[in-house]
């Protein structure tokens, strides 16, 4: 009691300052359970959050594909959970996972070091294809984008495709003669990078002669960078990224200090963002004096990188060489203004980032496949050796007769998509599907992952089986029950993949050229899925590689 007298008759600034801690306290420990959003989702079940790092522990060490499998199991088709202090809906409903990336157009924002990025790095991430959440911006530069996918583009990309695998191939024959292995995983990664260097950028990049240590050391570089920004992509690569992830309001402070005392994880994103947006920066200023100059030639060299815009491009396009590049800077937005160098630069690094990891992924997939079922790999010999010559080019016109490769690709990706999910997040309204009322704001994951290998939406849904894919066969009958939105390899809706054209093609081009020629023995130890160790964030690879040996189908 003497003590109770004693804070009563204390001053009354003490007792308010006394109350405002307490207040202070309590709230700052209640935040921390996420009492609003908890009450807000209270319909929709999911793991308990952790006070305040809801589930992000568990997310970053098990990788989306395994906690979302989890979770989904445990929680049935639609589940909540706390990414730190951001609310997350799975929904793992093929129907109403198309129905929200039908009717949301916007995608929430990334995290990771790149969200730390303050000033003109920060607005440059605004600009880009697939980071901008402006409406009107997007529809219109999609728009822009579309022509390099058109059949007379995608007709001069076969070439630069053709070109890439042939490279590929005098790789994979040193290999063969040697019965040396190699991380054909890594070697696509190679692969894509070049065919993407020629066709974003009219450049040659050669980044697969690195193997044989003739590559410029730019090129090198901008591998580097690529690889880095992605294996930076998560909360786990900076000390910076996961307070704010945590506590939000902590974001702005935590900026200040990654800019002034960058930790190693910020250093090597900045560093690799910079390598890229200065490589793609400098080749958009050149094609733009190019152009102003009124030059037919192509993008010139950069960086000391060999400039090759192909003809059949200048001659497609008209007056510029026609590098997705050159094509960007001459484009309009729909309200007839030009699209800056910056923008354009934005799109190209877009290009890149979107176009190199995923399309290695899928070949890499399918060629692991395919080394795993003798009698389906036959199956797609047959069909590639009807081309005739071995040494002949692969045109999109063989393509559209090889249905058996376009079901390979298409089933390696059901069951390794390169993207693990796709996501939305509704900005200014809750937004309603099929009974559940999602708050707006709160972040929308649709699990491609899990949704190809349900067995609600396909019969023994673990097992590679092409023929799901082939019209007329017992299996496409029987085990693919064409459930809308149950394939989202390339998700839906206005923010679909705007280069699934590409990548299908470059990847069916690729598996034809090295078919031909070759077939693949996996090293021993990755026979089982687990030997692969996948690892998954927002992207889908396996932890180290898949190690093959190529071994030559004749001797040339
Ligand atoms: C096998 C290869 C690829 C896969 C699996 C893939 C997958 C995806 C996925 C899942 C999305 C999100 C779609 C959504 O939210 O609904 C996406 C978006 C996007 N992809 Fe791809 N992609 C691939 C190749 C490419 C290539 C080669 C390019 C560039 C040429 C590219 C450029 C983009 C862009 C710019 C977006 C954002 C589109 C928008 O927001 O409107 N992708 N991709």
């Amino acid at each position: 009691m003497e003590a109770l007298g004693g804070i009563t008759d204390a001053p009354l600034w003490v007792l308010a300052s006394l109350s405002g801690i307490a207040i202070f306290v309590a709230s700052a420990i209640a935040y921390g359970f996420h009492p609003v959003a908890r009450w807000r989702l209270r319909k929709i079940p999911g793991p308990t959050p952790a006070w305040y790092q809801g589930s992000l522990p568990e997310l970053l060490s098990k990788g989306t594909a395994v906690v979302y499998s989890e979770w989904g199991e445990k929680y049935g088709k639609v589940f909540k959970y706390f990414s730190g202090a951001q609310p997350v809906v799975v929904v793992n409903d093929a129907e109403m996972a198309r129905l929200v990336s039908l009717r949301i157009s916007t995608r929430h924002e990334f995290r990771g070091p790149g969200s730390l990025f303050i000033g003109k790095e920060a607005e440059f991430n605004k600009v880009g294809l697939f980071s901008t959440n402006n409406k009107d911006f997007h529809r219109s530069m999609k728009s822009a984008w579309l022509p390099v996918f058109n059949s007379a583009s995608l007709e001069i990309s076969s070439k630069e495709m053709n070109i890439g695998a042939n490279r590929m191939a005098a790789i994979l024959t040193k290999n063969a003669r040697e019965q040396r292995e190699l991380n054909i995983w890594r070697q696509f990664g190679h692969l894509t990078m070049d065919v993407v260097g020629s066709a974003a950028f009219g450049v040659e990049l050669r980044t697969q002669d690195a193997e044989r240590g003739l590559n410029s050391e730019e090129a090198e570089k901008l591998v580097w960078a690529a690889q880095t920004i992605f294996a930076t992509a998560s909360e786990k690569a900076s000390i910076y990224t996961y307070p704010g992830a945590v506590l939000p309001v902590l974001n702005p402070l935590m900026r200040v200090l990654a800019y002034y005392f960058p930790d190693d994880g910020i250093k090597r994103a900045v560093n690799a963002r910079n390598i890229l947006r200065s490589t793609v920066s400098k080749l958009t200023q050149e094609s733009r004096r190019q152009q102003q100059a009124g030059l037919k030639a192509a993008a010139a060299p950069a960086v000391n990188i060999e400039a090759s815009a192909t003809e059949g491009r200048k001659k497609a396009r008209g007056v510029q060489p026609g590098s997705f590049l050159s094509l960007m800077i001459d484009s309009k937005h729909q309200d007839g203004r030009g699209v800056s160098d910056d923008e354009a630069t934005s799109q190209a690094f877009t290009f890149l980032l979107a176009g190199y990891e995923t399309t290695a992924s899928a070949l890499a997939f399918t060629v692991y496949c395919l080394s795993k079922s003798q009698a389906k790999m036959e199956k797609l010999l047959q069909e590639i050796d009807s081309l005739g010559d071995s040494n002949r080019e692969v045109g999109p016109a063989d393509l559209a007769r090889m249905p058996y490769l376009e079901a390979c690709l298409k089933e390696a990706m059901r069951l390794y998509p390169p993207g693990v999910f796709s996501m939305r997040q509704s900005l200014t309204e809750d937004f309603t599907v099929k009974g559940y009322t999602i708050p707006k704001g709160t972040w929308i994951h649709m699990p491609i992952f899990n949704l190809q290998r349900s067995e609600e939406n396909y019969g023994r849904p673990l097992e590679f089986i092409p023929e799901r894919w082939l019209e007329g066969t017992p299996e496409e009958t029987a085990l693919n029950r064409k459930v809308p939105g149950s394939w989202m390899a390339f998700g839906e809706g206005t923010r679909v993949c705007v280069g699934q054209r590409f990548a299908l093609q470059e990847a069916k081009i690729t598996l034809a050229r090295l078919y031909q020629r070759f077939t693949f023995k996996l090293s021993p130890g990755q026979e089982d899925e687990a030997g692969l160790q996948l690892q998954s964030f927002f992207t889908l690879g396996p932890k180290e590689g898949i190690f093959v040996t190529p071994v030559l189908r004749t001797e040339e």
